[in-house]
């Protein structure tokens, strides 16, 4: 059975198990990495020209951020930098830690916070864009953190597609894209990290007041009708 996520902060206590295993998880994993501590810009900042304006995009597997993302880019000029793409991109690339970001992904587990959030600061570092859409990330609190402090940056807008599981898990099953993690075992153990971490990320940014949550039913223009008034509300950003 299937079920939709309704109540955010009921779920959130009863998952500390799994977040401690992902916390373990993560230690072993960051091991092998190198520990180099990422150098802050002048006045904390690592942005050229004008102050960032940051939109986190996050929601389940398959519930369309990276098909919303795709509509901001081209009605409002947003640079949109997919977390899993970058980590993929690591994997093609044959990068040292290629392979273990690759088991990472097939077992549906969080990458350790300072290698995602060190690929998307280099993004935004080398872009020439001052508006990013940063999709599917943070995926855990701890993601969150490390954002914070490693970027000192923090996000003007996070957008929340909310989508039933049983739609999540049909839109992934069909995406035919030949990624590791399209399959129903991988989807599940994603559902179950999505429902643990991520959540109280949502959560977080609720009460902060950040978040615009959409519903992620109906074809993809409909939906996008749900996010153009959230861009534009800001004037800076029609194109
Ligand atoms: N509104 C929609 N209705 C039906 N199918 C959709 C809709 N939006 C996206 N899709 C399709 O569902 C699949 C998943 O969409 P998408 O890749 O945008 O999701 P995602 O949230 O980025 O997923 P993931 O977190 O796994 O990267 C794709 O094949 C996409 O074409
Ligand atoms: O911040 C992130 C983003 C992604 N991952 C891993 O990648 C896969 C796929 O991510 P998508 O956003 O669905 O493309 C995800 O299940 C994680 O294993 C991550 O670790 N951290
Ligand atoms: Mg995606």
């Amino acid at each position: 059975m299937w079920r939709r996520v309704a109540s955010l902060s009921s779920l959130i206590s009863s998952k500390r198990s799994s977040t401690l295993n992902q916390a373990a998880y993560s230690f072993k994993f960051f091991e092998s990495f190198t520990t180099e501590t990422p150098t802050q810009g002048k006045d904390g900042r690592f942005f050229k020209g004008k102050t960032p304006f940051i939109t986190f995009v996050l929601g389940g597997p398959g519930s369309g951020k990276g098909t919303q993302c795709e509509k901001i880019v081209e009605n409002f000029g947003f640079t949109h930098l997919s977390a899993g793409d970058l980590l993929r991109r690591e994997i093609i690339s044959n990068t040292e830690y290629g392979a273990k970001i690759l088991d990472t992904i097939k077992e549906g587990k969080i990458v350790p916070s300072e290698v995602t959030v060190k690929l998307i600061r280099k993004e935004m570092e080398s872009s020439d864009n001052y508006k990013f859409l940063i999709d599917g990330f943070p995926r855990s609190e701890e993601n969150r953190i490390a954002f914070e402090r490693i970027t000192e940056a923090d996000p003007d807008i996070v957008l929340f597609f909310d989508c039933p599981e049983e739609e999540m898990v049909k839109r992934v099953l069909n995406r035919n894209q030949g990624r590791v993690d399209d399959n129903i075992d991988t989807i599940r153990k994603r559902l179950k990290i999505f429902e643990s971490l991520n959540l109280p990320v949502v959560n977080y940014y609720s009460k902060r007041g950040k978040l615009y949550t959409i519903n992620a039913v109906g074809t993809a223009d409909e939906i996008f009708e749900q996010v153009r008034p959230v861009f534009a509300a800001h004037e800076e950003f029609s194109t």
